[in-house]
C-alpha cells in the first residue's frame, strides 16, 4: 500500500473520531500520526464554532505541542475527576480489540489517560489489524535506565528478543517523556495478552508495556474502498 493511501486512511479515521467529541467534554489526546489528524480536526471544529468548551489531556509532549498549535485548552489529571472520551492510535489491533501501543514511546502515559476515559476510541488504518498480537510489531516496554540490563535478561528468559530502541536524528537510546528507555521485544506471537501484560509489569524496573487489554471501547478503522478512504467500526 502506498504512503499516500496510508496517510489518507489515517486522516479519515482521525477526523471520524474527532467528530464524535461533544461540546463540554474532557478529551484524552493520544500520540502518533493518526491521532494528530484528530487533534487537528478538534481544533478546526473549535475554530468554526461547531464545538465548544472542550479541554484536552495530552498523553505526550507531541500531543501537547499539537493541542497548543490547534488552540485546544489543556488540563492535567490533577484538574479533573474523569475523562469523557479519549482518542488514541495503535500499532496492532487484534479481533478482541486488544492493542499493542508504544511505537512512539508514549504507551505508559497513554495507558493512564486511556484507561480513565468513559469512552476510549482507537483510530487505526487497516494495516494495523492482526489475527495474533506480536506478529508484525515488537512489544514496547518502558524501563528505568538503571534496570535495562536485568530487564533485558528477564525478557529473554520469557522467550523474547529485546532490543534497546535507538534514536533517529539523536545519538544513543530513545529517552521517553518520563526520562526512561524503551526495549522493543519480539515474541513472534502473544497468545494470552491479559496474563502476559501483568507478567511483564511484574519485572522490577519495568514501568509499563504496550499491551492494552480490555480498554478499547470502539475501534475505528480507515480503509481504502474503490480508491477512496472510508471508515468502519471493528
Ligand atoms: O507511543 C505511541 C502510540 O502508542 C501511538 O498511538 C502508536 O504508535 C500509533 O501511532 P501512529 O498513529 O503514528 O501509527
Amino acid at each position: 500500500m502506498s504512503e499516500d493511501a496510508v496517510k489518507a486512511m489515517k486522516q479519515q479515521v482521525g477526523i471520524a473520531a474527532a467528530q464524535r467529541v461533544q461540546s463540554g467534554s474532557i478529551v484524552g489526546l493520544g500520540t502518533g500520526s493518526t491521532t494528530a489528524f484528530a487533534i487537528e480536526h478538534l481544533g478546526d471544529r473549535l475554530k468554526s464554532g461547531d464545538l465548544k468548551d472542550i479541554k484536552g489531556i495530552p498523553t505526550s509532549f507531541q500531543a501537547s505541542v499539537l493541542a497548543k498549535k490547534y488552540g485546544i485548552p489543556l488540563v492535567t489529571l490533577d484538574d479533573v475527576e474523569k475523562i469523557d472520551i479519549a482518542i488514541d492510535g495503535a500499532d496492532e489491533v487484534d479481533p478482541n480489540k486488544v492493542l499493542i501501543k508504544g511505537g512512539g514511546a508514549a504507551h505508559t502515559r497513554e495507558k493512564i489517560v486511556d484507561s480513565l476515559a468513559d469512552v476510549f476510541i482507537v483510530v487505526v488504518d487497516s494495516t494495523k489489524l492482526v489475527e495474533t498480537l506480536g506478529s508484525t510489531f515488537p512489544l514496547p516496554v518502558e524501563v528505568l535506565p538503571v534496570a535495562v540490563s536485568p530487564v533485558t535478561r528477564a525478557l529473554e528468559a520469557l522467550g523474547g528478543k529485546p532490543e534497546l530502541r535507538m534514536g533517529v536524528k539523536k545519538d544513543g537510546p530513545v529517552i521517553t517523556d518520563q526520562g526512561n528507555m524503551i526495549l522493543d521485544v519480539t515474541f513472534g506471537s502473544i497468545p494470552n495478552p491479559a496474563e502476559f501484560e501483568k507478567t511483564l509489569n511484574n519485572i522490577p524496573g519495568v514501568l509499563d508495556n504496550g499491551l492494552f487489554v480490555g480498554l478499547a471501547d470502539v475501534v475505528l478503522v480507515g480503509e481504502i474502498k474503490e480508491g477512496q478512504p472510508i471508515v468502519r467500526e471493528l
